[in-house]
């Protein structure tokens, strides 16, 4: 292993890829510190980031998370670029064929060597991840991306990621589902989830011991305040392929109770009357600096500032959380920073208000392997350039900026708590225009207060906190804690201080939430079926709409939601959108009406405007006629399951599968007025086929390529088997026509299906493939059976990627790889998009007849 016998062009390419982190910038921007690089006219300079910040170095020194002795090699690990680390899917077909690999040929191909060229592992696997899950490369994602010797690697990285077999992660941020012992039948919160690299780890979970063609009984809900990130959320997600999965878009401090009235107690279900979890996972935003590996940038940025604003947004989001957890239930707290302002602080204060009601759970036993640290119990909060030991320090006109709970005592937190409360030294509360009560001027006190008082120490047992540090393990930092609700929470909580939420939103427009260490670089190759004619601005779906929306409606209503509680912020909209339509004179109304598409009617969900609505789709002619053509059996539960997201049924075109719990889920929120804002929701099932053959068809829908893995059990009809060499041509090729099949029986077998969407089978008893040999389930693609011949619909990667799994299947007697046979065909390379919606990239090859 290592580099150990490598070719000298392949040290070559590594000593030349060994990099820090380097950036472009102009010429004319920061240029002070940089050399100007000659060979580039002038223009552009390469310099490289600036891994140094002395803010940052004294607040840390001050805060002693790391000890005096250890924080050189503290400081040295945070300027080193992060190894990359992925996560194999446990509930993905072929993960222990990617395993297999993994082990058996990256980890001994791979070349890698230290700065003084001795061998080192390329690859190894996370030690405290369950079941050899979770690995980590000696390279960073940069070093992966340019290094020439490592690009075969880097390539199954990118195409198993795209697949959804695994998912590129930084390892910490692996750590906080781990801690929430999900169970398959729980219901789990994800509060603030984009880019989705922990939700995706949850619905792992949740899918875990699942047998194929069924599904778990409990389910997701992924929220997140922000629409563009959603968008990515739904991207990761839709990797997994499942029904158990809700996509929200609220403020998490705000997200909606859903529950019953009193007064419906009687009306006959729905099974749910309150949607209450069983798990909250609470990864709120935050200032990010555990991430500095992979985010250089960063150095510059950094103030302590940033972590104080965010404060007071992170006890809201958290504090919603458990009032939305079950008694009994457990809360995951983190963040990728490593300030105890938005750490430590947070906890306390949840511990305070929460009086008694719930725990910190000692953790300390559970994943044995992962180095961590315990919570600090002291922690000084810096401000404007002043170090404040407690509340008594702070200047009155700072006091909403350093609450007193952001201290280790949490100090007079009850007298703050009072609606008409004075301040902590006995002086007056500064009102709003800058004047004491009694309308007289305050004294300013730009001189800081200075106290003499010792550092205050919480009495809260902060040490089961964890704190995980770059140097520890040679990774990014984190934080978590873990929350059990014993009893339901106080009736009273206190109440905010003026000024704290807008400091904190204002905060965090400035604070790139995104830190929190997860490798989604999709944004640059997002493959998200977008809404038929939906603007890039507006809720993507991969799921999402039908019929056009209207992009400036859309955003407007996000950014509002970012402002304002979404149903106030919400009602404003509706009633300024009829005033305007009341207003219009009969003309404008007319004119109107000969406007196209764009102007057409938004869609509502409820309340949301401008958000597909979800509607249980119930046509029994068109249920009846797919349940007929694919022979699907009855004891699959269909009705009742099937949604759209458009109100037009004749003009559905997609039509998705949802769990029962998330059909529950459903059927509370439209009972209980609509709370939730659905972004995406539902596995997509069935899809209109709209082509010209497709619509002489005698059922207009296909089964799309993510529902077909939970269908197959369950359908009887137009399915085909074929042999390894014809289930390997059908991928190569394309199409094939029916005489060109190699195994007669199949030809004939085409040949008598109807015309229409099928199912084709890989037969492969008696072939093995690398890892495991015996898969449960079965391989197999979703294909059209047209007048002449066969053609696959399947997504392009994936295509690609069954094609090296066919075509690594060895015979069980000959020991040989799937033969060759000798080409029937030219491959098609131009094959076209089935459906103008170009609903995604699944490909069905024209027939060539
Ligand atoms: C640390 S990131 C979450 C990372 C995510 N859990 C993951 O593992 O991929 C924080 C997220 O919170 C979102 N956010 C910020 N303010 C929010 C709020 N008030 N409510 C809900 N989400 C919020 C941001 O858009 C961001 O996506």
């Amino acid at each position: 292993m290592g580099g150990r016998g490598r070719s000298r062009t392949q040290r070559k390419h590594f000593s030349q890829n060994r990099e820090n982190v380097w950036k472009r910038s102009k010429s004319d921007a920061s240029a002070i510190d940089t050399p100007a690089d000659t060979n580039n006219g002038g223009k552009f300079h390469w310099e490289p980031f600036k891994t140094q910040n002395p803010a940052f170095d004294e607040y840390y020194k001050e805060q002693g998370i790391v000890s005096s002795e250890e924080w050189d090699t503290f400081i040295k690990f945070l300027r080193t670029p992060l190894p990359a680390a992925f996560r194999i899917n446990s509930s993905n077909q072929f993960y222990k064929d990617i395993l297999f690999r993994l082990e058996n040929d990256f980890m001994k191909s791979l070349p890698a060597e230290d700065t003084d060229g001795n061998a080192v592992n390329a690859i190894e696997v996370l030690p405290w991840y369950p079941d050899h899950l979770a690995w980590q490369s000696y390279y960073s994602r940069n070093q992966l991306r340019k290094n020439q010797a490592l690009e075969q690697f880097h390539e199954f990285l990118k195409l198993e990621n795209e697949i959804g077999n695994i998912t590129r992660q930084e390892a910490v941020s692996m750590v906080p589902p781990l801690f929430l012992d999900v169970r398959p039948d729980h219901f789990v919160l994800d509060m603030c989830a984009a880019p989705g690299s922990k939700t995706f780890q949850l619905l792992e979970m949740i899918y875990k011991l699942t047998e194929p063609g069924t599904l778990p009984t409990g389910m997701i809900i992924a929220n997140d305040l922000d629409v563009q990130r959603c968008n990515l959320l739904i991207h990761q997600t839709k990797r997994m392929c499942t029904a158990n999965l809700i996509v929200t878009n609220h403020e998490a401090q705000n997200f909606p109770s859903c529950h019953l009235h009193k007064n419906s107690e009687n009306i006959n279900g729905p099974a749910l009357r309150q949607l209450q979890f069983d798990r909250v996972l609470c990864d709120v935003p935050c200032s990010g600096d555990g991430t500095l590996r992979k985010a250089p940038d960063m150095w510059k940025k950094w103030n302590a500032g940033m972590g104080n604003g965010l404060f007071g947004l992170q006890v809201q989001i958290a504090m919603r959380g458990l009032a939305l957890l079950k008694v009994g239930g457990r809360m995951v707290y983190s963040t990728c920073s490593m300030n105890p302002v938005e750490n430590e602080a947070v906890v306390a204060e949840l511990l305070r208000r929460c009086k008694g009601t719930v725990e910190l759970v000692d953790v300390s036993t559970e994943l044995p392997q992962l180095a961590r640290r315990p919570g600090v119990k002291t922690w000084k909060v810096r401000d404007k350039g002043l170090w404040l030991t407690s509340y008594k320090d702070v200047r009155r006109n700072r006091q909403s900026v350093a609450p007193p709970g952001m201290f280790p005592s949490g100090k007079l937190y009850d007298e703050i708590s009072e609606p008409d409360e004075e301040t902590a030294n006995g002086q007056t509360c500064e009102n709003s225009n800058g004047t004491n009560e009694n309308g007289g001027e305050l004294i300013d006190d730009s001189v800081a207060p200075t106290s003499n008082v010792e550092a205050e120490v919480s009495d809260l047992p902060l040490e089961r906190c964890m704190r995980i540090v770059p140097h520890d393990q040679n990774s990014g930092a984190f934080f978590i804690a873990v929350f059990q609700k014993l009893l339901p929470l106080p009736v009273s909580m206190p109440v905010q201080r003026k000024g704290t939420r807008g400091e904190s939103q204002k905060q965090l427009n400035e604070v790139e939430a995104d830190k929190n260490g997860d490798d989604n670089d999709v944004s640059g190759e997002m493959d998200v079926q977008m809404s038929e004619a939906a603007p890039a601005a507006s809720l993507v779906d991969t799921v999402i709409c039908e019929i056009p929306s209207d992009a400036d409606q859309n955003k407007n209503l996000v950014e509002t939601g970012t402002r304002e509680t979404p149903s106030d912020a919400d009602q404003k909209k509706i009633n300024e959108q009829d005033e305007k339509e009341e207003n219009r004179t009969s003309d404008e109304k007319a004119d109107a009406k000969t406007v196209p598409d764009k102007k057409r009617k938004l869609q509502m969900q409820g309340r949301w405007r401008g958000v597909d609505p979800v509607i249980f789709y119930k046509d029994e002619t068109v249920v009846g006629k797919i349940m007929d053509f694919y022979g699907i059996k009855e004891s699959f539960p269909i009705r009742g399951h099937l949604i759209t997201r458009n109100e037009d049924m004749s003009h559905v075109k997609r039509i998705y599968y949802v769990s029962n719990s998330v059909k529950e889920a459903l059927e509370l929120n439209l009972l209980g007025g609509q709370q939730l804002k659905i972004a995406a929701v539902g596995l997509k099932m069935f899809e209109r086929q709209t082509s010209k053959e497709g619509t002489s068809a005698p059922c207009l829908f296909r089964i799309s390529s993510e529902g077909l893995p939970l269908i197959l059990p369950h359908i009887t009809k137009q399915i085909l088997y074929a042999s390894p060499i014809d289930f390997k041509h059908l991928l190569q090729y394309k199409s094939i026509k029916f005489p060109d099949f190699v195994d007669p029986s199949l030809r004939e077998k085409a040949s008598d299906l109807i015309l229409g969407c099928c199912v084709v089978i890989l037969r492969a008893e008696g072939w093995v493939s690398s890892g495991s040999g015996e898969d449960a389930m079965p391989i197999a693609i979703g294909c059209w059976r047209g007048r002449t011949n066969v053609s696959v619909m399947v997504n392009a990667n994936d295509c690609q990627e069954l094609l090296e799994r066919v075509s690594a299947l060895r015979s069980d007697e000959a020991s040989e790889p799937v033969a060759d046979a000798a080409p029937i065909l030219e491959p098609i390379n131009d094959v076209p998009i089935p459906e103008a919606s170009g609903s995604d990239s699944t490909v069905m090859a024209p027939e060539t007849s």
